[in-house]
C-alpha cells in the first residue's frame, strides 16, 4: 500500500523554496552524457510555488506521449491552463515548454518537461515527450519514469507510426494504464471519423495488452482549451479528461520497503553548493545525510546526500515515486553520468554480460525491415542509461542464426560498460533513430 500519511514524510513547505538548490540551476552547468541529450535548464523550471508540496495528496507520475505534432505539447499547456482557473496549477505557456532554440524554429517537442498540477485527489507531475521519431531516445528516458500516460492521437491523422510504438514503449517501461486524448476534433466535421479512430484505438490498445475496452477515450480540441474558445470541445473536455486520468490512472504500489534505487537521469553543478543529481526513485526511500553509492558505468562512488528536493521544495525523505534532486558530498559532476544509479550501498551490483528475452519489433512498429545475425550491435537503454550490447546466442545456438522483426528470441547481451542491472530488469534495444527490440533480463552472467 502507499503510505502517504506518515506525518514524518510530511515536507517542509515553501520556506524551503528561497533556499532550493533546483532553483539555482537555471544557470548550472548541464552534464551531456550523450550526444542528443540536452536537459532542460532546471529539472522543473516551468512551475514554480502555487502551493506547498505536501505528502497529503499522493503523487502521481503522468504524461503526454504520441506521434509527432499530435498536439502533446499543446494538451500540457491547456491542462495546466485549465486547471490554473481554479488554482490548482500554474498556467505553463505553449513556449515554455519548448523553449530550447532548436524547438521553436523546428515546432517540435526535443527535451522532454515536466510541469506539475493538482486535482482534489491527487498531486500530478506530468511530463511532456516528443514524438519525432529522432528523440525517441528521450522518450524513453521521459516514460521510464511515468506511472501512467495520456496518449494524444489527432483525429484528422489516426493512429501512426509513433502512435504504436510509444504504447509498445509504454507497456514496456512497465506502463498498466492509459487515458486517451484524441485531439484536433475542431478541424473534422464527419463524426464517423471520430468513430473510426476510436474503434482504431481500442483495437491497438488490447494488441499492446491494455485494457482496450474500458480505457476512457476523450475527445477534444487543446488548441480550443488553450485559446479559451469553443469550450463545449475545448475547456470542458480538459476537466473530463483530468477526471478520467483521477477515476481509471491507479496509484502505483510504490516499493517503499525495498532497498533506496534512484535512477540518474540530470547531473548539474551548482556554484558554492556542488553536484546535484536529479532523476526518479524507483524504490526505496533516503534521508539527508545518508550514505549512498554512485554505481555503473564508471567506477562506483560513496558519498553522503546533503540536501534533497523535489519541485523547488526541501525534503528530509525522498521515497520510491518521487521526482527529485540529490545534493551530494565532495563530488565532481565529471566523475558521475546519467545512467548511473544513486542507491544504498551494496544493494544492487553492476554486470557487463547478462542473458535475456527480446521481442523484436515489426516494421509496422517502427522497428527493422530486416533480420538480424549474432554479433550485431544495437544501444541498450535501461533506465536512464544508455550502452553498446554486442548481441549472442544461447550455446548450441546455429552460427548462421536469424533474427527476424516479429520473433522472441533468447540473447546473451555484452555490454561495453557495467550497468546496475538484475533478474526482471526491462530494457529496449535501439539503432540509430529505431526501436529494435524489447526484454527482460533472465540471467546474470558477469
Ligand atoms: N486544429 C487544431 N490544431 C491543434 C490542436 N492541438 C494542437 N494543434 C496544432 O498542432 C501542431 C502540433 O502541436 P504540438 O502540441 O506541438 O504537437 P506535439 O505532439 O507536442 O509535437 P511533438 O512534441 O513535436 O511530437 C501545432 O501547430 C498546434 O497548434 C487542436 O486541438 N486543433
Ligand atoms: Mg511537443
Amino acid at each position: 500500500m502507499l503510505k502517504v500519511h506518515n506525518p514524518a514524510m510530511v515536507v517542509a513547505p515553501l520556506r524551503a523554496a528561497t533556499r532550493s538548490f533546483i532553483t539555482r540551476i537555471p544557470n548550472a552547468r548541464a552534464s551531456t552524457s550523450s550526444s542528443t541529450w540536452a536537459p532542460r535548464s532546471s529539472l522543473f523550471p516551468l512551475v514554480r510555488s502555487y502551493a506547498s508540496f505536501s505528502r497529503e495528496k499522493p503523487h502521481l507520475n503522468i504524461g503526454t506521449i504520441g506521434h509527432v505534432d499530435h498536439g502533446k505539447t499543446t494538451l500540457t499547456a491547456a491542462i495546466t491552463k485549465i486547471l490554473s482557473e481554479t488554482g490548482a496549477a500554474k498556467f505553463t505557456d505553449y513556449a515554455q515548454i519548448d523553449k530550447a532554440p532548436e524547438e521553436k524554429a523546428r515546432g517540435i517537442t526535443i527535451n522532454s518537461a515536466h510541469v506539475e498540477y493538482e486535482t482534489p485527489l491527487r498531486h500530478y507531475g506530468h511530463i511532456d515527450c516528443p514524438g519525432h521519431a529522432d528523440y525517441i531516445k528521450n522518450m524513453i528516458t521521459g516514460a521510464a519514469q511515468m506511472d501512467g500516460a495520456i496518449i494524444v492521437v489527432s483525429a484528422t491523422d489516426g493512429q501512426m507510426p509513433q502512435t504504436r510504438e510509444h504504447l509498445l514503449l509504454a507497456r514496456q517501461v512497465g506502463i498498466q494504464k492509459l487515458v486517451v486524448w484524441v485531439n484536433k476534433i475542431d478541424a473534422i466535421d464527419d463524426p464517423e471519423m471520430l468513430e473510426l479512430v476510436e474503434m482504431e484505438m481500442r483495437e491497438l490498445l488490447t494488441q499492446y495488452s491494455f485494457d482496450g475496452e474500458n480505457t476512457p477515450i476523450i475527445m477534444g480540441s487543446a488548441l480550443a482549451a488553450l485559446e479559451g474558445r469553443d469550450p463545449e470541445i475545448g475547456a470542458e473536455r480538459i476537466k473530463k479528461l483530468v477526471q478520467a486520468c483521477d477515476d481509471w490512472l491507479e496509484l502505483p504500489v510504490r516499493d517503499l520497503d525495498k532497498p533506496f534505487l534512484m535512477s540518474i537521469e540530470g547531473v548539474y553543478s551548482i556554484a558554492g553548493r556542488g553536484t546535484v543529481v536529479t532523476g526518479r526513485v524507483d524504490r526505496g526511500s533516503i534521508t539527508k545525510g545518508a550514505e549512498i553509492e554512485i554505481l555503473g558505468l564508471a567506477d562506483s562512488i560513496r558519498t553522503t546526500i546533503t540536501g534533497l528536493e523535489m519541485f523547488h521544495r526541501e525534503l528530509d525523505r525522498a521515497q520510491a515515486g518521487d521526482n527529485c534532486g540529490a545534493l551530494l558530498r565532495s563530488v565532481k559532476r565529471e566523475q558521475i553520468h546519467r545512467g548511473q544509479v544513486l542507491t544504498v550501498p551494496g544493494a544492487i551490483k553492476s554486470h557487463k554480460k547478462v542473458e535475456a528475452t527480446v521481442y523484436v519489433l515489426t516494421k509496422d512498429e517502427g522497428g527493422r525491415y530486416t533480420p538480424f545475425v549474432a554479433n550485431y550491435k544495437p544501444q541498450l537503454f535501461i533506465r536512464t542509461a544508455d550502452i553498446t550490447a554486442a548481441v549472442g546466442f544461447p550455446a548450441g545456438t546455429p552460427e548462421d542464426k536469424m533474427v527476424m522483426p516479429g520473433d522472441n528470441v533468447e540473447v546473451i547481451l555484452d555490454l561495453d560498460k557495467d550497468v546496475a542491472i538484475e533478474v526482471g530488469s526491462r530494457f529496449t534495444l535501439r539503432e540509430g533513430n529505431k526501436t529494435v527490440g524489447t526484454g527482460i533480463v533472465t540471467k546474470l552472467l558477469d
